[in-house]
């Protein structure tokens, strides 16, 4: 059952589909001749259509034996099964803080107290990750019980109950070309497999089928977790178009990475692939393979932390018309993903995504920034093995203020890594298959259709989001969560969420409260405080509401009261 239903003749619920008319409104930006911006305001009529039934979905995770893997697929065991253990600081419950598809909620609109939040999951059919069924490939064979030991993130007790089920699942064999990680990774690599790049392909796709059908499962979903990769060569001939990369497989070209390969093989079996990680996995080609399979693909980086907080301060600040000058990032962790970042070329993956994330917010404000002005942005990562995936972020903020003043914030940030990650990648999977069952068109358009295939709504959860060629890239925090809140809304037929709450501001607010259907006496007594000075003709409105909705009449005191 629906837990938000929507009353409106522009909605409408089949046991298929929940359609929807939505009026989209943007406004058109033009230069007059004498260079002045003229502002149009345009309507386009969408059609919504969301196939309400919930598939069972498969989650292939590459790397599926590190930190992130062991720990999101020990999480979602450890929420099915209900586990609670003891810590020194008392009992824990399995929970999926973090996931805004399990713990965020939304603003749904005014009701007789108030605003009313519902759950982000309400709006629309989701996935519920407990019925989630992981697999995956790692370059490490060892099984996922002894892996999560070994990633050392999850209590101990916890752990303990979850071997039981944690050490039947282990990785298959997947594709390794050292050359595209740290060396140190070598040590790990006893579950590689051989052949050449069109016959890895060809494997990685046989496993993707066979998971499918001993799984049982509806669907699959397949998400890098694994090391960060250097940047490979984009060039003409290379990887450029899709026959140009698909050529480059076949002829075992040393520049076409693991990841690259992950993704084409989903891309053939018609399955969405996210990339958790850095490295540029969709090279051109591959992004036009993606589009003329209509398969979806996205990414890059998961955005858990001190960028996530980045994508806010800056955004806070450059907002309140206040000028970052200086921005220095450095963060150590002792994870297996420092070790690999430990070196310069996959470093380089990493310092990339995490630099570009103030870019567009720098970009929004030419009273503050001149032309390609920036502040400085230095991110340092360093490898300190005794702190494991505890990672410590320490940021300094400097900022010119008013008058030839400075405002410096310096902030320390600690947090295990990938309990910060764990809850992304369900939100990344399970916002993307829900992207698979949304269509729609246009006024225009008469056939309904998928979004494009580069999924830039998932922008929220990366640090350097993958768009379509050519459109914005928005790394702001709370315009990339207010793109999901409202792409949701309108594939229900709500306005989005403007925040402006006109309801409450207008001069004869009990009129205006009195669209909303009076339901109890606890409102009454909130509008009386509110009613004061208010015309009695509004005043009988309200009453002769309340009346009409309460069945009965108000007491005395009240009318009293409302009267005086
Ligand atoms: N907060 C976070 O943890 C966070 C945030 C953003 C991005 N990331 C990225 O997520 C990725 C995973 O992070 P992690 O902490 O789990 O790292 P990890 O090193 O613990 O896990 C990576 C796993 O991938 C395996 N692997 C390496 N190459 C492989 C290949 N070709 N095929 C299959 N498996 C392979 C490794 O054996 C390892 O088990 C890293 O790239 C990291 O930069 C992590
Ligand atoms: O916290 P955040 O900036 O989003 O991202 C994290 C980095 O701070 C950390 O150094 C790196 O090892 C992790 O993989 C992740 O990328």
């Amino acid at each position: 059952m629906d837990s938000v239903r929507v009353n409106s003749e522009k909605v409408r619920y089949t046991d298929v589909h929940i359609e929807a008319d939505y009026d989209y409104q943007t406004t058109r930006v033009d230069i007059d001749h004498s260079g002045r911006y003229v502002a149009t305001p345009q309507t386009t009529r969408y059609t919504f259509r969301t196939q309400r039934k919930v598939p069972k979905l498969g989650v292939m995770l590459v790397g599926w034996g590190g930190n992130n893997g062991t720990t999101v697929t020990a999480a979602v065991l450890a929420n099915k099964l209900g586990l609670s253990w003891n810590t020194k600081d008392g009992e824990r419950k399995a929970n999926y803080y973090g996931s805004i598809t399990h713990c965020a909620t939304v603003n749904l609109g005014t009701g007789p107290n108030g605003e009313v939040f519902v759950p982000l999951r309400d709006m629309l059919p989701m996935v519920h990750a407990n019925d989630i069924v992981f697999d995956g490939w790692d370059i490490s064979g060892m099984n996922l019980a002894d892996a999560m030991a070994r990633a050392k993130v999850l209590d101990y007790s916890l752990q303990q109950m979850l071997r039981p089920h944690m050490e039947k699942l282990r990785p298959r064999p997947s594709v390794f070309f050292p050359d595209f990680v740290a060396a140190n990774q070598e040590q790990r690599a006893d579950n590689v497999l051989t052949g050449s790049k069109q016959e890895l392909l060809n494997k990685i796709r046989q496993d993707i089928n066979d998971f499918k059908k001993s799984s049982g499962v509806d669907k699959v979903i397949v998400l890098w977790t694994a090391n960060t990769e250097r940047f490979c060569d984009v060039r003409p001939g290379l990887n450029d178009t899709v026959e140009n990369l698909l050529n480059s497989i076949k002829q075992d070209d040393p520049e076409i990475s693991p990841s690259t390969l992950f993704a084409v093989a989903s891309i053939l079996e018609r399955v969405t692939y996210i990339n958790g990680s850095p490295q540029n996995t969709f090279v051109p080609g591959c992004v036009e393979l993606a589009e003329k399979m209509k398969v979806y693909i996205a990414g890059d980086d998961f955005k858990s932390g001190q960028t996530k907080l980045k994508s806010v301060l800056v955004d806070f600040l450059v907002g309140a018309g206040i000028k970052p000058t200086s921005i220095v990032s450095y963060n150590h962790l002792g994870n297996n993903d420092g070790l690999n970042l430990s070196a310069p070329q996959t470093f380089r993956s990493k310092e990339i995504s995490k630099s570009s994330v103030v870019d567009d917010m720098v970009e929004s404000n030419s009273t503050l920034y001149g032309r390609d002005e920036k502040p400085d942005h230095c991110v340092v990562i360093k490898y300190v093995p005794y702190v494991g995936d505890s990672k410590r972020a320490m940021d300094e903020y400097t900022s010119e203020i008013m008058m030839g003043g400075h405002n410096t914030i310096v902030i320390h940030n600690t947090c295990e890594d990938s309990l910060l990650a764990s809850p992304l990648i369900l939100d990344l999977v399970i916002l993307a298959e829900l992207c698979e069952r949304i269509t729609y068109k246009t006024e225009g358009e008469k056939q309904f259709h998928g979004f494009n295939s580069v999924l830039s709504i998932l922008s929220f959860l990366c640090k350097a989001p993958l768009v379509p060629a050519g459109t914005p890239i928005v790394n702001a925090l709370f315009r990339q969560r207010a793109c999901i809140e409202n792409v949701l809304r309108a594939c229900i037929g709500l306005a989005p969420v403007n925040h402006m709450l006109l309801e409450y501001k207008a001069e004869t607010i009990a009129h205006n409260l009195q669209s909303v259907s009076i339901g109890c006496e606890e409102t009454v007594d909130r509008q009386r405080s509110q009613v004061t000075g208010v015309k009695d003709g509004v005043l009988k409105k309200v009453a002769d509401g309340i009346k009409k909705c309460t069945g009965n009449g108000i007491s005395k005191e009240v009318l009293a009261v409302l009267h005086s």
